[in-house]
């Protein structure tokens, strides 16, 4: 059974039931255990942070949550139900949406063109069904297209819709990439190192972006981060990861407090 009572977070958040529930994982890649015997949640509306020193598995296990990786052991509950070995289009249908540690836009299309691919999933009707019901073609690419002018809005992009990508600085690269994650209208977004390279100016904005989708949305996020500050004040819980295991779970401060992951941040040998 999944836990469906809220919690309260110490500065007062409400934090709903589990949305996903990761059990026991393990991952490994040949010889190597990128991931040993994990278990955490994440809870409805939450900010959730996976942090660890270099290798700890942070990527691994955001794949693993995406879909992208399926681990050898364990068990990823979704939304009460356990979820079978799928395809990463399938787990984005169920309202899964990521981003990338090295930005992957089209950096030859516009601005508008690559937040519009992030409406793929929603696109049900298909280049015949266009041609047989124009109508309801139509009504689908004017929905779409309102969506994304949301995203864009919201994400203050405005003046750069018609700028090729390739052109752009890379802090608002990386907001465009928010900008595609969020046009899928996603209930789990995960963020892949989404303030890695920028300056504290992009970091501030990228940050208030992040709090500003989850008020606004209510939509529940996962993020590996690497810049400490940043982490403690924009979670409500972290999971600290190092050598693949788990090694600390709670509120930021909770994490601060935990001699596990001041040593291993302090580089303290272990057995
Ligand atoms: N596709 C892969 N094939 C083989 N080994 C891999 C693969 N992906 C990750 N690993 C290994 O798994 C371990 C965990 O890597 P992972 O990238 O998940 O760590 P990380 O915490 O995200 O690191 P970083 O902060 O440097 O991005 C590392 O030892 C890495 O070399």
């Amino acid at each position: 059974m999944l836990d469906t009572d809220t919690i309260t977070t110490p500065d007062g958040r409400t934090i709903g039931g589990t949305v996903m529930d990761l059990r026991n994982i393990t991952l490994r890649f040949g010889g190597v255990e990128a991931i040993k015997d994990i278990s955490f949640d994440i809870r409805e509306g939450e900010i959730r942070a996976i942090i660890g020193p270099n290798g700890a598995g942070k990527s691994s296990m955001l794949n693993v949550i995406s879909g992208f990786y399926v681990p050898q052991e364990g068990e990823v509950w979704y939304r009460g139900k356990l979820r079978p070995k799928m395809k990463p289009y399938e787990v984005a249908q169920q309202g899964i949406a990521r981003t990338f540690q090295n930005i992957a836009l089209f950096e030859g299309m516009s601005v508008l063109d690559n937040v519009m691919t992030g409406r793929l999933g929603h696109m049900k009707t298909n280049m015949l069904s266009q041609a047989i019901w124009w109508g309801r073609a139509a009504k689908e690419e004017t929905e779409n297209r309102a969506a994304v002018e949301r995203v864009i809005d919201f994400l203050e992009i405005q003046a750069i819709r018609k700028t090729p990508v390739g052109r752009l600085p890379y802090g608002l690269k990386k907001r465009v990439e928010l900008a595609r994650a969020l046009a899928a209208e996603p209930s789990l977004l995960l963020l892949d190192e989404p303030m890695a390279g920028m300056n504290v100016e992009e970091k501030e904005d990228m940050s208030r972006f992040i709090l500003d989708v989850n008020d606004e949305f209510g939509t529940t996020i996962a993020l590996i981060e690497h810049d400490m500050g940043v982490v403690m004040d924009l979670s409500d819980r972290v999971v600290v990861m190092d050598y693949g295991r788990k090694i600390g779970d709670g509120t930021p401060d909770e994490v601060r407090n935990n001699q596990a992951v001041i040593d291993a941040y302090l580089g303290v040998a272990h057995d």
